[in-house]
């Protein structure tokens, strides 16, 4: 298989601009796809934000922040995808949205180049179906925040064959992450364990066991996670949340699984957390003030 050089990114929202920063920086010439124009220049004014910060850090050089602005060009047209070798898709975490830009795309890309999704929790073998190349399709699963985290899942698809496997192992370990290889089951590794644990804390905060502040505390203090299960679900984004809560409960028919009441109220009032402003904090202050 001939080597990768050119990554498209769909959906340039928190998990695509990351991971276009980070392919980028790697050297990669990166093609950036969003439905809206307005949506790729906040991404790349993100990713400069982002860069900046790292050559504050002095983590990389304003010289590696320059070049990695100029590998990345923005698309609002599927077109431009034509020429990469690699795609990677980082839409919202919806079955049916996924499934009609595999289609799409499937129209314009070369015929050798591979399809990736960096879905949270949807079958990568059910998505490698609606393409027309299922043995070239693979789920990378980048966590969040993309620059930052170590991790990568790589699933196969009942169909993706070991060529694949190989390129998209080499295209992760050149971003410099590290790999973790799950089986194809809902929300694989990190998030089957991870995702529950979110919403046993939403249903602590349903029942009234505690607060957003205690429960928050509860987990940095007590079992020193880096940020609480709600900041953290802000964080990630409610609808995100509950996708994968609902693909857990759909794949696996166990009750354990059942997204808490609460949380699709947050998600059918429009708060998903800190990209809507607001979700268990409210973060149109200065800092974020717990909403319950
Ligand atoms: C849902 C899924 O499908 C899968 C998932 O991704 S689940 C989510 C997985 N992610 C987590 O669990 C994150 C948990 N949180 C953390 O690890 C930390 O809170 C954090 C790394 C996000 C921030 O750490 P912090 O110490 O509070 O903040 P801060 O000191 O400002 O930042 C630490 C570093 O992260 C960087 N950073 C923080 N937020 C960032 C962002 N959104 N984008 C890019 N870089 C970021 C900072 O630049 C800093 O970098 P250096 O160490 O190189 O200086
Ligand atoms: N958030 C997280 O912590 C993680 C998320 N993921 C997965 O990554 C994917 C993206 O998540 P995340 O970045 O958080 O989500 P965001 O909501 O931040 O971004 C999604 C982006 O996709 C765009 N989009 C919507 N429809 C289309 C379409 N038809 N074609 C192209 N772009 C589209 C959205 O545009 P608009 O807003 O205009 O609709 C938005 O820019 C999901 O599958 C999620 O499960 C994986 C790891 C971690």
């Amino acid at each position: 298989m001939a080597a990768i050089k050119t990554v498209g990114v769909i959906g340039s929202g928190q998990m695509g601009n990351g991971i276009a920063h980070v392919a980028a920086l790697a050297g990669f010439n990166v093609v950036l796809y969003d439905v809206s124009a307005d949506r790729l220049k906040s991404a790349m004014a993100t990713i400069n934000g982002n860069l900046s910060r790292q050559v504050a850090k002095k983590t990389i050089t304003e010289d590696a922040h320059k070049k990695a602005l100029t590998r990345i060009t923005s698309s609002d047209s599927l077109d431009g995808l034509a020429a990469c070798d690699l795609v990677i898709e980082t839409a919202v975490e919806k079955e049916e949205i996924k499934r009609k830009i595999f289609h799409d795309l499937c129209a314009v890309l070369k015929p050798e180049a591979i399809i990736a999704s960096n879905t949270s929790s949807i079958s990568i073998t059910r998505l490698a179906a609606t393409t027309d190349r299922p043995e070239k399709f693979i789920g990378i699963h980048f966590m969040n925040p993309v620059p930052v985290m170590e991790l990568a899942e790589l699933i196969r698809g009942i169909a993706t064959d070991d060529a694949t496997f190989d390129a998209a192992r080499e295209f992760v370990t050149a971003m410099g992450k590290q790999i973790a290889v799950s089986e194809d089951f809902p929300a694989f590794i990190v998030n089957r364990i991870l995702l529950p644990m979110i919403n046993e804390a939403i249903y602590t905060l349903y029942e009234g066991v505690g607060n957003v502040e205690a429960i928050d505390a509860a987990m940095k203090l007590g079992a020193h996670h880096p940020m609480g299960p709600l900041e953290l679900a802000d964080f990630i984004g409610l609808d995100t949340c509950l996708s994968i809560m609902q693909v857990l409960h759909e794949g696996l028919a166990d009750s354990k699984y059942r997204p808490c009441p609460l949380l699709v109220k947050y998600v059918e009032a429009g708060w998903l957390g800190r990209k809507s402003q607001r979700g268990f904090y409210d973060y149109r202050g200065d800092k974020p003030v717990p909403t319950r």
